[in-house]
This record gives structure tokens, C-alpha cells and sequence, in this order.
């Protein structure tokens, strides 16, 4: 058992850094096209099943509350909260329908879906995504695995190439952080992220 606690933290430590070494510059180039929305007035919707619900919650009250600067709120809704839109949506028409629905009732064209998805296959946060993508809505996947039925269908998937839900998992929150860090340099701290001197700045 001491074994088991000392390499899940190595399994976990090393699932984020090959993620890392393989995503950094896509992980950039969407993040930038996120923040691009949000600085526009469009919100982040997010859904996501068990962890990943509560990792969608999190999100959203990082960017609604505070990250780490003091700065306005930003928009961002957890689909995975109203428990009776849940149910009655659930019980009314299918589990399938449950973010979808959401989707079609507060997205707006310009906004942007966050899927989370360790599988990348659970049937509501695939028809969450159908959705968006109808409406003009920029879908991104936090997905795990081998991407599954999502990484066909979301416009920018991010597979954590591991096996374990958990570990994806834990890849998938500092994903997450690592948005609301971004967001918050992007729109205001920009001319410390992004100094107006030459081609080539990235960071
Ligand atoms: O947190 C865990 C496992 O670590 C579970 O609650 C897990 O999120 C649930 O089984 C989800 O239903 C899995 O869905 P998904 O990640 O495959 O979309
Ligand atoms: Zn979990």
C-alpha cells in the first residue's frame, strides 16, 4: 500500500508532463481563442459527469468569483448545478438531454463549450456538444483515454493519453487552473503577457 500511494503521485506527476510536452502549443492557440471570447462579452459553458461536474463547478467559480487577481466577474456556468433542471429533464426526457437542453436554453453564438469527458463518450456531454456546434458555439473537449466519440466531434480536443479516470482526471483541473491563469493574464495583466515589442511573443 505504501507503494501505492508513492506512484500514484509519480503516475499523476508524469501523466502531466507528457501531456504538457505534447499539447503546450495547442494548448496556447486555443486558450488564447477562448480568452479572444470571453475579452469579447461570450461566456464559458461547462458540463462534464461525477469528477468531471465537479471539475466544471470549480471552473466556473474560478472565473465568476476570483483566480488570483482582484478584477470583475467573468461568465461562466457549470451545467451540472440545477438540480431541478436535472431532474426534471432527466425524468422528462432522457439523462442524454441534460446539458443539451441547457445548451440550447443559455448558449449564445460566440460562446464557448467545455466538454469533460474522461472517456470521451458519455452521451450527454456528446449531444451538449452537437448542440453548440449547431448554434455557432466553439466546443473544446478535456477528454482522456483515447478521446473516444468526442475527439471526432468537439473543434479543439485535449486527450490525456492515460487509462486511469483519475489521473486524467487530475490532468484535466490543472487544464482547468491553467485556463483561469490564462484568462485572467489575457485580459488584465495583457501587456505583461503579451508585450508589444516584436513577432514571436508567446507567453
Ligand atoms: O470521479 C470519478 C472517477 O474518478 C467518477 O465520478 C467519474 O467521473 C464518473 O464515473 C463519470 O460518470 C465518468 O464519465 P466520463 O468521464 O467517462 O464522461
Ligand atoms: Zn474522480
Amino acid at each position: 500500500m505504501r507503494e501505492l500511494i508513492y506512484y500514484s503521485f509519480l503516475e499523476s506527476a508524469d501523466t502531466k508532463r507528457a501531456f504538457i510536452e505534447e499539447n503546450r502549443d495547442r494548448i496556447f492557440d486555443v486558450f488564447k481563442e477562448i480568452a479572444e471570447r470571453v475579452k469579447r462579452g461570450k461566456k464559458i459553458l461547462l458540463c462534464g459527469n461525477g469528477g468531471s461536474a465537479a471539475d466544471c463547478q470549480h471552473i466556473a467559480a474560478e472565473l465568476v468569483g476570483r483566480f488570483k487577481m482582484e478584477r470583475r466577474a467573468l461568465p461562466a456556468i457549470a451545467l451540472t448545478t440545477d438540480t431541478s433542471i436535472l431532474t426534471a429533464v432527466g425524468n422528462d426526457y432522457s439523462f442524454d438531454k441534460i446539458f443539451e437542453r441547457q445548451v440550447e436554453a443559455l448558449g449564445e453564438e460566440g460562446d464557448v463549450l467545455i466538454g469533460i469527458s474522461t472517456s470521451g463518450n458519455s452521451k450527454n456531454v456528446v449531444n451538449a456538444v452537437l448542440k453548440a456546434k449547431e448554434m455557432g458555439i466553439l466546443t473544446v473537449g478535456f477528454l482522456g483515454k483515447d478521446g473516444g466519440r468526442l475527439k471526432d466531434i468537439v473543434d479543439y480536443p485535449f486527450i490525456v493519453k492515460n487509462f486511469s479516470t483519475p489521473r486524467v482526471q487530475e490532468v484535466h483541473i490543472t487544464l482547468g487552473h491553467v485556463l483561469c491563469d490564462f484568462i485572467e493574464g489575457y485580459l488584465f495583466s495583457y501587456e505583461k503577457y503579451f508585450p508589444p515589442f516584436g513577432e514571436g511573443v508567446d507567453r
